[in-house]
């Protein structure tokens, strides 16, 4: 963040990964205190969730808008940190995010880039995330990390929602903390035109998750949020394994207040729910390791997944996913604060 006088000016890269949308700061120049990845994040938690807001909300963001911040990494084994920025809040990880962080640094050549293949080491408040970047003519056409361990820590939890009665559930861990459920036991179809019905159905779910099942990550305890629903479910689409729709919160949701029940749509297949799925999968004895699991959005983008071994992480038994996917640079902003701008946290109408 650069200041002239009275006016803040910050760099971004606009990128966007399956269609998930991720604003990259790669240059912001910002002193985020903390000897590890997890002290980052809780120092971007207590100091710049204005900046995140700013970001994020209109009239500089929209609601489905999600960012990156890129920091030095805290190990120094690896290439670069990196904190995620999503309309709830900060986040330890994010597939898409990373894919657009990744695909903004290697197309600006602002890490070294080899061709044809390019490896990077992600430092994260839960792990080291190893990279693999497929370079053609100077471009990211395919990302592939290997992501922190995934995990499921309960499997048919039946939850009972206002409305909607009682949804078997799984909680599970990819990277964050999800609740995912088959849309077909909330009753929403797996379909763009019913985005706001599954919005809603996975808004109220989390809340409730939220509420009555309390979760801590084994090597991170502060990560203790479950902070997305995946609604999941066959896909039509020759090839694909399966569909399915993240909820993300852009507000607060109270489950005994239908008229806060909103989010928004990931429009990527997202990466850690994906993780998080194939944890839940695995335990049941439904997806072996080493075979491609073709998750599909709404949109009909895909992500590709794989589990490569199995490990355990605190009490739980754990896999190893890798996911695979691309993203496109779609702007190179200057986002710009002035003193007066009545607006320094941006804002969020109930319209959209
Ligand atoms: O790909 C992912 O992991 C995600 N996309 C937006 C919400 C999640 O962080």
């Amino acid at each position: 963040m650069a200041a002239h006088s009275d006016t803040y000016r910050i760099d971004a890269i606009d990128v966007h990964a399956a269609g998930e949308p991720g604003r990259v700061l790669v240059g912001s120049h910002l002193h985020v205190k903390g000897a590890t990845m997890a002290e980052r994040l809780r120092y971007c938690e207590a100091h710049l969730d204005g900046l995140r807001r700013l970001l994020l909300r209109e009239p500089r963001g929209h609601p489905a808008l999600c960012g990156v911040l890129v920091l030095p990494p805290a190990d120094p084994s690896a290439d670069f940190g990196l904190v995620v920025m999503e309309q709830g809040g900060f986040r330890p990880m994010s597939g898409s995010n990373l894919i657009c962080a990744v695909t903004a640094l290697v197309e600006t050549g602002a890490v070294p880039v080899t061709a044809p293949v390019t490896e990077l080491t992600v430092d994260t408040a839960v792990g080291l995330v190893r990279v693999r970047v497929d370079v053609e003519g100077g471009r990211a056409a395919q990302v592939t990390f290997a992501n922190v361990p995934a995990f499921a820590v309960a499997l048919d939890h039946v939850l009972e929602l206002p409305e909607y009665g009682p949804v078997p559930a799984d909680i599970v861990f990819g990277g964050q903390f999800y609740v995912q459920a088959r849309a077909t036991d909330l009753g929403v179809p797996l379909e763009p035109s019913a985005a706001k019905e599954i919005a809603r159905a996975g808004a109220v779910l989390r809340a409730v998750a939220q509420q009555q099942f309390p979760v801590s990550h084994p090597l991170n305890p502060a990560v203790d949020r479950i902070a997305l629903t995946m609604l999941h479910g066959p896909s039509p689409t020759p090839g694909a394994s399966g569909r399915n729709a993240v909820v993300l919160p852009n507000g607060e949701v109270d489950p005994a207040d239908p008229a806060t029940w909103t989010g928004t749509l990931d429009r990527s297949p997202c990466g850690t729910g994906t993780c998080g799925r194939m944890a839940a999968l695995h335990a049941r004895g439904q997806l072996p390791l080493n075979t491609p699991f073709v998750h599909e959005s709404v949109l009909g983008t895909t992500f590709t997944g794989t589990l490569l071994g199995t490990t355990t992480l605190g009490d739980h038994q754990a896999v190893l996913p890798t996911i695979s996917g691309r993203g496109w640079i779609t702007a190179f902003g200057q986002y710009v604060l002035d003193e007066t701008d009545p607006f320094p946290h941006g804002y969020t109408l109930g319209d959209l």
